[in-house]
């Protein structure tokens, strides 16, 4: 796949990318965590990129958002979602559906939020959410007891890349060979031409060793799990919690980290810790038989009475002799007797082997000599035997736990990607759970799909091939963007074909209802349920939606806001237009006008529309057809308070606010002046 094909990816992001494993995979697989691999891309940018491979994959050119508050909307929406989110990549990976006009786009989101909502958000899975994170790479490590050696130019540039932890070393010949060989413990020769020779030390030819890494350098393996050690234990926690199939053996994944140490070296093996602590210990336990061969024969010595000849006093005097002497006839048996406590203390604490034991015999000769003195070139030969035992015995484990984790390397992976996906999912689930949430019907709107039903509608169209304008219908809709405790939120249903203009009192909910539908149809085509009892939509095109303007413009600001709705009537099909009180960016009589013809020309082009206006009587004055007009009605006047009914009723002018205080003082008051004002509405 051609990555600067994706839209949104440039020549810089795409080198970026090429340097993951599997580009076009992870691009396609949405994996937020696992683009934002790709050096110097972010999670935001990751998001991007892969919102871009989905709207390459579905040929979505679609920019359904079209105006500001449109988009505000789409944040907001987004903002319910992921304030249900456990762990940032859900957050980023929530950022991936954005409202498409593409069937096949939103019928793939449709699916994964259906399937979503069916999950069961329990809290024990989302306590052990919180400690999942995408897989980390930790810094190379370098190992310096090993290192690899070739002949063959290529064959060293690969070795550098592919296993940056050795050091790769050129030769010529076996000499070259034996001379590393002295200098590293293990030297791995990547040419078959070596093989059969006869070099001295630890020296192996594999010329597979670059494609067996898990063997070659274990260490890295290691080192992964280790540093991911938290998280795999999360996400398998997650899988347990949710009672959920993990990708990996769940048993062999702890049973391997628990042979694993955070600084990724070797734990639980009796033998490797008896070898570290008798290396480490050596020089200590050599002491303390010393002190234990010195004590006995001091105390040999303190209850003895020595005879000493003649002869012997004299050459001990004149000539300097030794008191060994002395001691080798006199207390031999004690001195055999100290030294065999010697090394049994050595045997001992060293927990040595008989092997081992051998060599630790050794440390203490049979030479008597008080104090008793080690044999240093003995200890060292046990120092280095139980040196090469114990790194011996760290290797095999390395190599065999790499084994192990080599089998789990791409399972964990699947194992944290799936946890990781689940919180989106949830995520997903818990907003629809909050608020009630239903899947809605997104028609096609060339056909296929019924017609939206307006309130009276007789349905017997429904049949017919989808012509004429599109629309929405709501039931039951609540916003939970709204200013009130959504338990408190009064459901409104509303269902619009064509051009509308929303009459109503003042705080009747007009604002909440254009509100309402863009978030229904925002979510909508993002593939995401919606905050209703039913709802169905056409796929729109785009969705414009403008806001109320905050008081009269000047005539620059005026004229560039006709100059965009000059636009939006000139615009593409499919089009759902949603605009709150226009008449307040001029004067009332122009504002009734212009509204006017905005309208008349978004009827003829069948677009879906609704606009708010206090105006209503007037503009449908000034309108050349007959304009729809719905109605958000007062139910009275309670108390000073308004009661409204919060869903629009069709084909109805409300009252205002002013014609309602004007009956109410008629009749509370009456008299002719509030009679006769209340004939003039
Ligand atoms: N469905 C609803 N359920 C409960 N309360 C609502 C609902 N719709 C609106 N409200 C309340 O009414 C208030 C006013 O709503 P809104 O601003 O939508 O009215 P409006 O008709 O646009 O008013 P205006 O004519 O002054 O612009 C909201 O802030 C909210 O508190």
């Amino acid at each position: 796949m051609e990555l600067e094909a994706i839209p949104g990816v440039g020549e810089k992001t795409a080198r970026a990318l090429r340097e993951l494993e599997d580009p076009a995979a992870t691009v396609e697989s949405g994996d937020v965590a696992a683009i934002a691999r790709a050096p110097g891309v972010n999670e935001a940018r990751a998001a991007r990129v892969a919102r871009g491979a989905i709207r390459r994959r579905h040929d979505d050119a679609s920019r359904v958002l079209a105006t500001d508050r449109a988009r505000e909307v789409y944040r907001d929406a987004l903002g319910l979602l992921k304030d249900r989110t456990v762990t940032d990549y859900a957050e980023k990976r929530l950022e991936t559906f954005y409202p498409s006009a593409s069937a096949s786009r939103i019928a793939e989101a449709q699916a994964f939020a259906a399937a979503a909502t069916e999950r069961d958000p329990d809290p024990a899975v989302l306590e052990a959410l919180s400690g999942v994170e995408p897989l980390a790479d930790p810094p190379t490590v370098r190992v310096r007891d090993r290192c690899l050696a070739t002949a063959d130019a290529e064959v060293y540039a690969r070795a550098e890349a592919r296993v940056p932890e050795l050091s790769v070393e050129t030769v010529e010949d076996t000499r070259d060979i034996a001379e590393l060989a002295r200098s590293y413990a293990t030297v791995v020769v990547l040419d078959e031409a070596f093989a059969g020779m006869d070099v001295e030390g630890d020296v192996h030819v594999r010329p597979d060793a670059l494609e067996t890494p898990a063997a070659t350098v274990p260490e890295r393996l290691l080192a992964f799990f280790a540093a991911n050690r938290d998280r795999l234990e999360a996400a398998a926690a997650v899988h347990e919690a949710g009672d959920l199939d993990a990708a990996a053996n769940l048993d062999a994944l702890r049973d391997a980290l628990s042979r694993l140490d955070d600084d990724a070296t070797i734990v639980g093996d009796a033998e490797l810790e008896r070898l570290t602590a008798a290396v480490d210990d050596l020089d200590a336990a050599v002491s303390t038989a010393e002190s234990v061969a010195d004590d006995h024969l001091r105390e040999a010595i303190r209850e003895r009475d020595v005879t000493i000849e003649g002869t012997d006093f004299l050459s001990l005097v004149e000539q300097g002799a030794r008191v060994d002497s002395l001691l080798d006839r006199e207390l031999a048996d004690e001195y055999d007797t100290a030294m065999a406590r010697a090394r049994d203390h050595l045997v001992d604490a060293l927990e040595l082997a008989p092997e081992e034991a051998d060599l630790a015999e050794r440390v203490f000769d049979d030479d008597p000599s008080f104090p008793v003195e080690r044999d240093e070139s003995a200890v060292s030969r046990l120092r280095t035997e139980l040196s090469a035992g114990r790194d011996r015995r760290a290797a095999r484990l390395k190599a065999d736990l790499a084994a192990d984790l080599g089998d789990l390397r791409g399972p964990v992976e699947e194992l944290v990607r799936d946890a990781l996906e689940l919180d989106v999912a949830l995520a997903i689930a818990r907003f629809a759970r909050d608020f009630d949430c239903v899947m809605p019907e997104v028609r096609d709107p060339d056909g296929g799909g019924e017609r939206p039903e307006g309130e009276g509608g007789d349905g017997e169209d429904d049949e017919s091939e989808h012509g004429g304008p599109g629309g929405f219908r709501l039931e039951g809709g609540r916003s939970p963007l709204l200013d009130v405790d959504f338990e408190a939120i009064e459901p409104v249903d509303y269902a619009v074909d064509g051009v509308r203009l929303l009459s109503g009192v003042n705080s009747g909910g007009k604002t909440s209802t254009l509100d309402l539908v863009a978030l229904v149809v925002v979510l909508a085509q993002m593939g995401m349920p919606v905050p209703a009892e039913a709802a169905e939509l056409d796929r729109f095109e785009e969705v414009h939606y403008y806001a109320k303007s905050q008081g009269t413009l000047d005539a620059g600001a005026f004229e560039a806001t006709l100059r965009d709705f000059g636009d939006l009537v000139e615009g593409a099909d499919g089009r759902l237009v949603l605009v709150d009180e226009l008449e307040s960016i001029t004067e009332p009589g122009a504002s009734a006008k212009i509204i006017a013809g905005i309208l008349e020309a978004l009827d003829d082009q069948e677009a879906t529309a609704v606009f708010v206006s206090h105006l209503a009587r007037e503009i449908r004055e000034a309108a050349d057809y007959d304009v729809a007009v719905d109605g958000i009605e007062a139910v009275g006047l309670v108390d000073g308070e308004l009661r409204v009914n919060r869903s629009p009723r069709e084909g109805h002018l409300a009252r205002s606010t002013p014609e309602l205080i004007v009956e109410k003082l008629a009749e509370d008051r009456g008299g002719e002046f509030y009679g006769d004002l209340l004939e003039k509405f």
